[in-house]
């Protein structure tokens, strides 16, 4: 459905002489008709340049960009804005206008675009029984909430029956519940619409409340990607890790996470995070380490949680460091099992912990 092929992006440099920004670097993402594809990057990273270059509002420097088969990086004109026209936008601050009705606001697309009275009409209504705002047709967005901006921001997104919506950061604005709300909606709207989703935002949260798969950028790089179950269960990278960290809420005593450290100390034990699928889930694993490596590991935390409605499960488990160490990181693997060392402490620490 939409393809960026070795997408580069250089903005000029902002000082005379200097290097220019490279906001993306031959960035390659496939997304497939009717999924929710998350990008998720910190400040920086490229994220909106990205959403940018699908509608085609920023140039790439190179690479190509399709939607539904059609390179809509290299067109302009009517072309292009016949094009647009199949690509709804939400944003992070709604960007409605303030002298306009909600009604109006939906309608404004549909205007611009010459279509009769009635007809406006005929599809206005029905978006706005969709995002539930039917009783507020008549009032102006400063009488709403900003749940309510941004379900007016969703209807005129899809005013133009689009095939493809941008979401840029669209619940940032928000607070969780009313994040909670829009996301479900945008759920909704997928699957009673079959609408391509392209959402970008620098929160793990939103991500695993409805994505279906999710790139990780980082520099303008995407540094990891895949379905959202498989990067939750098995991330690569550290900058992923350390995003699902503050998702899966790896629950350490402070007293512990205070101490640890990164180098292992003299006689003492090292901390594993191990993360277990559905899969995986019920096999006794640490009986098992115990019975046919004599390691036994000492529990820290657990928690189980679900992802797409998957369970998963994490355990910080803490271990001699040494040679047993090594011996029970072979073992995890071997069970293909993610395993992360998270840091090392004394064996004071644990026994008083
Ligand atoms: N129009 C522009 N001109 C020059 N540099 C730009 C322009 N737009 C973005 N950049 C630079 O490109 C890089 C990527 O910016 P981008 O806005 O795409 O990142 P982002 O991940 O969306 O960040 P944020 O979450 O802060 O919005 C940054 O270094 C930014 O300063």
């Amino acid at each position: 459905m939409i393809q960026l092929d070795q997408v580069s992006k250089h903005y000029p440099p902002p000082k005379r002489g200097g290097p220019a920004v490279t906001a993306l670097n031959e960035v390659s993402l496939t997304i497939g008709a009717g999924e929710i594809y998350g990008i998720i990057g910190r400040s920086g990273a490229g994220k909106s340049t990205l959403i940018r270059v699908i509608n085609r509002l920023e140039a790439p420097t190179s690479g190509r960009v399709l939607v539904d088969g059609v390179e809509i990086s290299a067109l302009s004109g009517a072309a292009l804005r016949r094009e647009r026209r199949g690509i709804g936008m939400i944003f992070q601050h709604f960007n409605l206008l303030s002298s306009r009705s909600v009604f109006d606001n939906v309608a404004l697309p549909l205007e611009l675009a010459g279509l009769p009275k009635a007809a406006i009409k005929a599809r206005v209504e029905p978006l706005l029984e969709l995002v539930g705002l039917t009783d507020k047709r008549d009032r102006y967005p400063a009488e709403l909430s900003g749940g309510q901006k941004q379900r007016v921001g969703i209807a005129r997104a899809l005013a133009t029956e689009p095939k493809v919506l941008l979401c840029d950061e669209a619940t940032s604005a928000l607070d969780p519940e009313t994040t909670r709300d829009v996301l479900r909606l945008i759920a909704e709207i997928n699957r009673k619409l079959g609408l391509t989703v392209v959402l970008i935002t620098h929160e793990m949260h939103v991500i695993k409340e409805i994505c279906h798969k999710v790139a990780v950028l980082e520099a303008g790089r995407v540094i990891e990607q895949g379905s959202v179950f498989e990067v939750f269960t098995r991330p690569q990278h550290p900058t992923t890790r350390s995003f699902i960290g503050i998702v899966t809420g790896i629950d350490l005593p402070p007293s512990l996470a205070n101490q640890l450290q990164a180098e292992a100390q003299p006689g003492g034990e090292a901390v594993l995070l191990i993360r277990f699928t559905g899969d995986s889930a019920d096999q006794p694993i640490l009986s098992r380490l115990a019975r046919h490596h004599g390691i036994d590991a000492n529990i820290l935390s657990g928690r189980i949680d679900h992802i797409q409605g998957r369970p998963f499960g994490t355990l910080v488990v803490s271990l001699p460091n040494g040679e047993t160490l090594g011996t029970a990181l072979a073992f995890f693997q071997s069970h293909q099992l993610s395993v992360e060392v998270l840091g090392h402490v004394a064996p004071a620490l644990l026994a008083a912990g």
